[in-house]
């Protein structure tokens, strides 16, 4: 038996991760922390949790980390860096589902999350931990990245076609589109009900912080450097991330060609589903650890699309998945 423990269980990927963590028969929930919740039960802050969960929410000790084998860090970006540094000083694995670990460059981090990074030489230590493309160095890591969710979305479609090269690196357009539970359960004039319903809108325009994050990923796994925008939007919905990504085709493709690059990457891996010319919907991924993929090629022009669960996929199942990795465990266990 896996035990872990969970910063920030209160919040909405903490709660995630309890409810599949449930489900896990290899895994045991040790400690729970909060911040404001310090001192109440889970079960009282996320009453979906009734029958199932009654621990109490501890206030954040390292010394409570004995006994504990693996420690989620579902924490705002910025304030999981001394807690990551404190369980890593005792040997314990880390999984950190924000964006404290997954840049390599401080003065990137600093421009994209307007913090200081304290913990550099962690950072640099960090993996990131996106299971179908990094499997081997997930699996020896002590501290892993979580991607981010709007990244995993774009990074699963685009990976493959980079590294065969028949895109063109030289211009691709991606667009995202969020539910609301993305920007996590604090209270923000911007998120209330009257300001999301029966609206659409971009935010964050040329400065979103998963820009550098896309960025760096697409050119490792992709091995070649590209250019792109990348524009997020906010939906009326809870839950899921879509994203078109629009880009150009050598001239020898033809749909056959990409149906062909997506199952040699993708056809062993259960949580990418390959639609071919079919179209991804956000109700066929929410609740779940898939991520769609469909396309539509005409002439040069290929369209891509991806749809995920951000709390999942894009969170919390993500992370369970590198958590089987780690601990050699069937890679969809407690995941399907
Ligand atoms: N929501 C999503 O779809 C995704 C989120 N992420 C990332 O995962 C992390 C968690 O996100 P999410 O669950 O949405 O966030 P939430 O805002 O829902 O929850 C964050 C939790 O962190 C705790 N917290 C807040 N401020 C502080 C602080 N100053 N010090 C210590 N603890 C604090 C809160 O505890 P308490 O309630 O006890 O006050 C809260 O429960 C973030 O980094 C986010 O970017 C990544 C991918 C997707
Ligand atoms: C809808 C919404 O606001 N989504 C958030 C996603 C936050 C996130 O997951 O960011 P990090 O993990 O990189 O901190 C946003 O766009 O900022």
């Amino acid at each position: 038996m896996v035990s872990v423990s969970i910063a920030g269980a209160a919040g909405y990927s903490g709660a995630e991760l309890i409810k599949l963590l449930l489900r896990h028969p290899g895994v045991k929930i040790d400690k729970l922390f909060g911040h404001s919740t310090a001192g109440k039960r889970i079960d009282d802050v996320h009453p979906s949790l009734k029958s199932t969960l009654s621990k109490e929410i501890a206030s954040f000790e390292a010394e409570s980390l004995d006994g504990t084998d693996l420690l989620f860090v579902a924490l705002p970006s910025g304030e999981a860096q001394s807690i990551v540094a404190e369980a890593f000083n005792k040997n314990i694995n880390v999984i950190d589902l924000g964006g404290d670990f997954r840049l390599k460059d401080v003065n990137i981090y600093k421009k994209y999350y307007k913090h200081e990074h304290s913990t550099p030489d962690l950072m640099q230590k960090a993996v990131y931990g996106l299971p179908e493309w990094n499997e081997a160095e997930i699996k020896n890591a002590k501290i892993i990245a979580n991607p981010g969710c709007y990244p995993t979305s774009v990074l699963l479609p685009l990976i493959p076609l980079l590294k065969e090269k028949i895109v063109s690196p030289d211009f691709i357009s991606i667009n995202s589109y969020s539910g609301t539970s993305g920007a996590g359960k604090s209270v923000n004039l911007s998120m209330i009900f009257s300001e999301v319903n029966e609206n659409v809108r971009a935010y964050k325009v040329g400065v979103h912080q998963h820009i550098p994050e896309i960025d760096l990923y697409l050119q490792k796994f992709g091995n070649i450097p590209i250019s792109f925008t990348f524009v997020t939007h906010l939906l009326p919905i809870t839950r899921g991330i879509y994203t078109t990504i629009h880009c150009k085709t050598n001239n020898s493709t033809d749909v056959g060609k990409i149906e062909k690059i997506y199952e040699k990457y993708y056809s062993d891996k259960t949580f990418v589903r390959l639609l071919g010319e079919g179209i991804p919907e956000i109700k066929n991924v929410a609740y779940t650890n898939f991520c769609d993929i469909g396309f539509s090629l005409a002439g040069n022009d290929l369209i891509i699309i991806s749809a995920i669960d951000n709390l999942v996929k894009g969170a919390a199942g993500q992370a369970i998945q590198n958590l089987n990795i780690i601990f050699d465990y069937d890679k969809t266990t407690g995941l399907l």
